[in-house]
């Protein structure tokens, strides 16, 4: 049930996303250390949806985003994020986005502001403007209070906190997150999802991987299912849910693939 469509790039339409045919293998020196990582997906995510890829481990997710993002290019296929295209204008494409990588780029030795303020100043950002968006964050995530504590003592909960603090400081266009809330406890979670419906009525585009099922319901107006570098399914998580007549996404995967997304994890 995928999406098939040419890509036009047109910095004027609808879309802030655009994937074609999109493929990424890793190639090893025998056939059987190759890996489809993702085998030939196309979507699209309109401009200020939250969109969602879900998929148990190994299913192709943070591929996707690293292609999206520039950190790996594709072995076949086109994309355009931001209607640029990601093999010629990829320069173009880092000034609209944020990114929240899985694991969380930051200086241990650095307090959290510190951290806020170096990302900042990278994006040639006003000192002041720094200051007055590092607090409204830290103050947003429950993390101000522990703004000027070393981060090698943060908890792996605070580190993605500040992770995505960092991501959304030079207010981006499109805003990758790749398993935000991953190893947080269920009241953390409560925290980050109510953060993010802020960060969505702020007319950003959101694409979100996670293997978590109520993440993906609670926060996406919209889900690719993925496995094995496929998508099996698109839609809204309601939409979808009926269309297969089921209770809840985890019951899609597991009509679509017998196997449940948690299976392994
Ligand atoms: N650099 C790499 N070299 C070889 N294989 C890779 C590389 N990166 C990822 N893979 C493989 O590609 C497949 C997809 O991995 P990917 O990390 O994109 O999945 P994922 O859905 O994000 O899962 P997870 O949530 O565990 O990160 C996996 O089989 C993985 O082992």
């Amino acid at each position: 049930m995928e999406e098939k469509n040419e890509v036009t790039i047109n910095h004027e339409n609808s879309f802030s996303i655009i994937v074609t045919n999109l493929k990424k293998y890793y190639f090893g020196k025998h056939e059987f250390e190759s890996v489809k990582a993702v085998d030939a997906i196309s979507f699209q995510v309109k401009k200020g949806e939250f969109f969602g890829l879900l998929g148990p481990n190994g299913a192709g997710k943070t591929t996707t985003i690293s292609v999206l993002t520039g950190i790996s290019s594709p072995t076949e296929g086109t994309a355009s994020v931001g209607g640029y295209d990601i093999k010629s204008e990829l320069k173009k494409i880092k000034e609209l986005i944020g990114v929240c990588p899985q694991e969380p780029a930051l200086y241990k030795f650095l307090n959290g502001l510190e951290n806020i303020e170096f990302f900042g100043k990278l994006h040639q950002m006003p000192k002041e403007e720094i200051q007055n968006r590092a607090e409204e964050l830290l103050k947003l995530l429950g993390l101000f209070e522990a703004r000027k504590r070393i981060v090698k003592g943060y908890s792996g909960g605070m580190l993605r906190q500040l992770s995505l603090i960092v991501a959304l400081i030079n207010e981006p266009e499109i805003l990758f997150l790749d398993e935000p809330t991953v190893g947080m406890d269920p009241r953390a979670r409560r925290k980050v999802w109510e953060f993010l419906g802020t960060v969505k009525q702020q007319k950003r585009t959101i694409i979100l991987t996670t293997h978590y099922i109520e993440e993906a319901e609670v926060l996406c107006d919209r889900v690719a299912i993925m496995d094995y570098g496929k998508i099996l399914a698109i839609g809204p998580p309601k939409q979808l849910i009926e269309e297969y007549g089921v209770k809840n996404l985890e019951e899609v995967f597991m009509k679509i693939t017998g196997r449940h997304i948690l299976e392994g994890i």
